[in-house]
């Protein structure tokens, strides 16, 4: 369909999905913008766009609503893979997906009703070294680092799992409240320590296999829910013996498994939802910059 889309969401962190052949305009930084705008566009924590691929099944360019373009999405690969299944892209259960933060595979899970109500995603290995984020700080290891943020003196673990996050924990016990996201979540975003930003994940240890992260993310800012987020900070909890895996990650929108491997190399499993899908209006089009 011309200009059509696919809406979908895991946890609530929502996407549409794109096939930019059977679009008549060029996903600009502008365009994904106006698409993303929640009020005078179609809304949405990202643009999803199918393309080929010489190394996988499938290919995945991930964009955030400000334009930017992400190396990794966990609740975006398994939004698109319902996607691909949805669309009759692929009969197979089972396939590999290139994206700009690497190769990943993906097992669909099909519900009663012949839907890919869920999926596992082996989402690569988590690193803690900073030239993968980029970092600029010249340690080998981002464990616990001293970071300034909003007058405040932290520590944060920073983790690669294709794309950048940085991790900041408050013990066991305690908790982090939305108004210290709001607070810690943009200056986080663009430290300068981070040339290219960061996702920023307030976390908590809820129980000897369990966390809770609040979600400030690069390029979209507050969000429900986030499957490299999952992944990062439960590597981190594990790396700083906060708890033993395979993790739960509870966020706002939900709860996501994530097993991490003694070479930190992630399997996250979840849920995924479709909304809807369409067509943008020609009129919608034509105000696109
Ligand atoms: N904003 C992120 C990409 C989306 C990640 C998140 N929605 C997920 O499910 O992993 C970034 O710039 O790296």
């Amino acid at each position: 369909m011309k200009n059509g889309f696919f809406r979908g969401h895991g946890l609530g962190n929502d996407y549409v999905v794109m096939d930019p052949t059977e679009l008549t305009f060029t996903l600009t930084p502008g365009k994904i913008r106006g698409i993303c705008d929640r009020h005078w566009g179609l809304g949405s924590d990202g643009i999803l766009a199918l393309v080929p691929s010489k190394k996988a099944d499938f290919g995945l360019r991930i964009y955030n609503p400000d334009g930017s373009e992400a190396e990794k999405s966990g609740n975006g690969l398994r939004i698109f893979a319902r996607y691909l299944h949805a669309t009759g892209k692929t009969k197979k259960r089972a396939f590999t997906v290139e994206t700009k933060g690497g190769l990943v595979s993906i097992a669909l899970h099909i519900d009663r009703h012949g839907d890919a109500a869920a999926a596992t995603v082996e989402m690569g290995r988590a690193t803690f070294q900073p030239s993968a984020l980029p970092c600029t700080l010249s340690v080998d290891e981002l464990i616990q680092q001293p970071i300034e943020a909003a007058g405040r003196a932290l520590q944060f673990t920073g983790v690669s799992v294709g794309n950048p996050h940085c991790v900041i924990f408050k013990q066991a016990g305690e908790t982090w409240t939305r108004e210290e996201l709001l607070a810690l979540g943009p200056v986080l975003e663009n430290h300068p320590l981070f040339p290219k930003r960061t996702n920023v994940q307030l976390a908590v240890p809820t129980g000897p296999k369990e966390i809770f992260i609040l979600i400030w993310e690069r390029g979209a800012g507050e969000t429900q829910a986030s499957g490299s987020s999952s992944c990062a900070a439960a590597s981190a909890a594990v790396r700083l013996g906060l708890v033993k895996g395979p993790v739960t990650v509870k966020m706002p929108g939900g709860t996501l498994n994530i097993e991490v491997a003694r070479d930190f190399s992630l399997t996250m499993k979840g849920p995924v939802a479709e909304v809807a899908r369409g067509a943008l209006s020609p009129s919608f089009v034509r105000t696109l910059r």
